[in-house]
């Protein structure tokens, strides 16, 4: 199933086929069907009803004990085999080097405890033969050799492994960024959950959450065999019956300590358990961090003064942070006398020890072996332990990463509603009836029962005070966002039937808010039909439709300088050499630019609409009548001149509101006075008087 990776090296994936199920939602009357995304969110309730801060661990509760459980059945498997699949040679050889190599303590014990019995019987009756002990020091010698070898095959073999998963989890990442769409990114929940889906993919890079990477799930098999291999060691030190009593005092002794740690501090320094007071002050720091070191806010944080707000909320929020830090080293400290307690209970393993030396067969290397093997299986029970907890919370961190995979973009239709779209000969019919749209977590609607019709090849111009929402509604009329009520049809087809990939092939706009992207001249144009980014004439064509070509001649290196920008659309890595062909340009220098962006699939036949939102604001009035002289002209057949695109674009400038076909006044959210200039004129209404008050 997956292309991924060919033997040896890490290969660009073809196509990775990830499976984008619906979440499961419960039908009416049958039980609550428990999908990965329920349980990652139940795990996220607390018993009071609020909700843990995003990458919060979660306590050993009886009940996140339970949805562990069911996250294993639901997604550990099918990640884990996944895992498997990129690397199936490698993996299996990893699990059986981690499983063969937890041995080799007990095996090191056992060989040295040789060794010390040769001395004994050196030292106590003279019965001693060089070859014998040149023997056993030669065997520990390869024994170590062998050891070291297959120590750095295995950390090699590894990293192979670690690195497919890795580059596998990250990609799943970025295909889920890209994948989602804008009204399912607000949703907070699903920020919440790609929040921990992205701790669970940088736990991979060892900077997730505490120091495990996900492949330590494999790690306490060997955790568990490296104890079996001890204790059967031990047994066989302290083999037949009557022997049998000094053996569970043993295990007694060498496993009380590590209860007493567990039960009686539950919270160890590795699994430091924010408050949502401290979770939301790490977050607020980590916030006016970014504040401080984003030269993107640099102009208004100096403009407004603000170095003094930042650095104030941020120590605020740092002390919340420190004393929380504080406060468990001091529990953590407090743990010294539960140690001393624990230091006192090792001392019982002397018993064991004293009453295996009554018997004849003692020996001082069979001591030494029986007292190692002891404290190794406290130490790796304690690993075991530790290993245990940091997996129980990589286990939600993991639902989180599942889940995401799982979410379905909202604009996306289901599959037996999709209708792919026709392009019409003479542009876009648009309907659009009673829409309506609030934005997420507000109480007012940003539109409210918008109705009006677009004929195909018609010129509509959509006008309006600050705020009236006018952008909201060129949002909802690209496919970018969903309307909450109303219809919506283009060219006679409900604009939820159509993929929105698939519409925003036949459409082309300019944001008011247009991205400046820290790259080249020519990625900033040619983003605009990415197929088309390598052809000149393409890239040229925009850029002199756009009246911008004087701007490109200017520019030290042409369609090669990088643009400046201060922004965290960032193309370009720090430190690569571009540097020296970085060059800044004006607000208006921009605006063009990313009108040629939008021209770049503008001429082309299947683009049925245009919509510009304030595309001309930055220009002065001569540039702006030359633009939207070249827009019109592109909406026209070069042939015939009849309209072939139907036009859309939002204005302030009500001088070229006039030579639209149709004009939308927009108040409060709904478009109160529709028809053409003249018949809005004569209405003596709002536009009107805005048309009055602009001349
Ligand atoms: N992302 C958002 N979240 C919440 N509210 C928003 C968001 N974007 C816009 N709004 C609100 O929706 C309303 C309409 O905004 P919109 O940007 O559509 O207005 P506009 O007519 O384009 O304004 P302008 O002429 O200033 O560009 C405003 O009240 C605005 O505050």
């Amino acid at each position: 199933m997956y292309q991924l990776f060919k033997t040896g090296r890490i290969l660009f994936p073809d196509d990775i086929y990830i499976a984008a199920e619906p979440l499961a939602s419960p039908e009416k009357g049958a039980a609550p069907v428990r999908s990965t995304y329920d349980v990652w969110l139940a795990s996220r309730v607390l018993p009071r009803g609020e909700m843990l801060v995003p990458g919060a661990h979660r306590s050993l509760s009886l009940s996140n004990v339970k949805l562990a459980c069911i996250i294993i059945q639901t997604c550990a498997v099918d990640f884990f085999t996944h895992i498997f699949g990129l690397r199936p040679v490698r993996t299996t050889l990893m699990m059986s080097m981690n499983i063969l190599r937890s041995v080799f303590p007990a095996v090191r014990g056992y060989s040295q405890a040789l060794i010390i019995d040769e001395l004994q019987s050196l030292i106590t009756s003279g019965d001693f033969t060089w070859s014998r002990l040149l023997n056993l020091v030669a065997t520990e010698l390869v024994r170590r050799i062998f050891e070291s070898v297959l120590d750095s095959f295995a950390a090699s073999n590894e990293t192979v492994v670690v690195d497919s998963a890795k580059f596998y989890v990250e990609y799943v990442q970025m295909e889920q960024r890209v994948r989602l769409d804008i009204p399912t990114l607000s949703d907070p929940a699903v920020r919440d959950l790609l929040q921990e889906s992205d701790l669970f993919a940088r736990s991979f890079s060892g900077s997730g959450f505490g120091l495990l990477s996900p492949l330590d799930f494999i790690h306490i098999i060997s955790l568990v065999t490296e104890i079996i291999s001890h204790l059967l060691l031990i047994l066989s030190l302290t083999g037949g019956a009557t022997h049998y009593g000094v053996l569970l005092l043993s295990i007694f002794s060498a496993t009380l300590p590590l209860f007493v740690t567990w039960f009686g501090c539950p919270q160890t320094h590795s699994e430091t358990l924010y408050s949502p007071r401290e979770a939301r002050a790490a977050d607020r720091q980590e916030k006016m961090r970014n504040l401080a070191y984003n030269e993107a806010h640099r102009p208004e944080i100096e403009l407004f003064g603000l170095g003094e707000w930042i650095l104030k909320t941020w120590a605020s929020a740092r002390k919340v942070v420190l004393d929380s830090e504080q406060s468990q080293h001091l529990r953590d400290s407090s743990l010294i006398s539960k140690l001393n307690f624990s230091d006192f209970l090792f001392a019982l393993q002397n018993i064991p020890l004293v009453l295996l030396l009554q018997t004849s067969s003692t020996s001082l290397g069979s001591l030494t072996l029986y007292r190692s093997s002891v404290q190794s299986v406290i130490l790796a029970s304690r690993n075991l332990l530790a290993t245990s907890r940091m997996v129980f919370q990589g286990i939600f961190f993991m639902s989180a990463f599942c889940a995401g995979k799982d979410l379905k973009p909202k604009l996306q239709p289901k599959l037996e509603d999709a209708v792919s779209y026709q392009t019409s000969v003479s542009g876009a019919t648009i309907r659009a009836r009673g829409l309506s749209y609030t934005y997420p977590g507000c109480s007012e609607p940003a539109l409210r029962d918008v109705t009006f019709d677009l004929q195909s090849g018609e010129t509509l111009a959509i006008v309006g005070y600050n705020g009236s929402g006018k952008s909201t509604l060129a949002k909802i009329l690209l496919r970018i966002m969903d309307h909450d009520l109303g219809d919506l049809f283009v060219n006679d087809i409900d604009i939820r039937r159509y993929d929105p990939f698939d519409y925003h092939q036949h459409l082309t706009a300019v944001f008011q808010g247009f991205s400046k992207f820290n790259t080249t001249v020519r990625e900033n144009v040619g983003l605009g039909r990415v197929e088309k980014m390598r052809s000149q004439t393409s890239i040229e064509t925009a850029i002199h439709l756009a009246e911008a070509d004087k701007i490109v001649n200017t520019l030290p290196y042409g369609l090669r300088t990088v643009l400046q920008t201060p922004g965290f659309e960032s193309m370009s890595y720090s430190g690569c050499t571009t540097s020296s062909r970085q060059h800044g340009l004006s607000g208006g220098e921009w605006q063009r630019l990313s009108i040629a962006r939008a021209f770049m699939r503008a001429n082309e036949p299947q683009v049925d609409l245009l919509l510009f939102d304030e595309p001309t604001s930055s220009l002065d009035a001569q540039a702006q009548r030359q633009i939207f002289d070249t827009i019109e002209n592109i909406s026209r057949s070069p042939a015939t001149g009849a309209k072939t695109k139907s036009l859309i674009f939002i204005t302030h400038r009500l001088s070229i509101a006039r030579r639209a076909d149709k004009v939308a006044m927009m108040e409060n959210g709904t478009i109160s006075e529709f028809g053409t200039h003249a018949e809005l004129l004569e209405k003596s209404g709002s536009y009107a008087a805005l048309y009055r008050a602009s001349e």
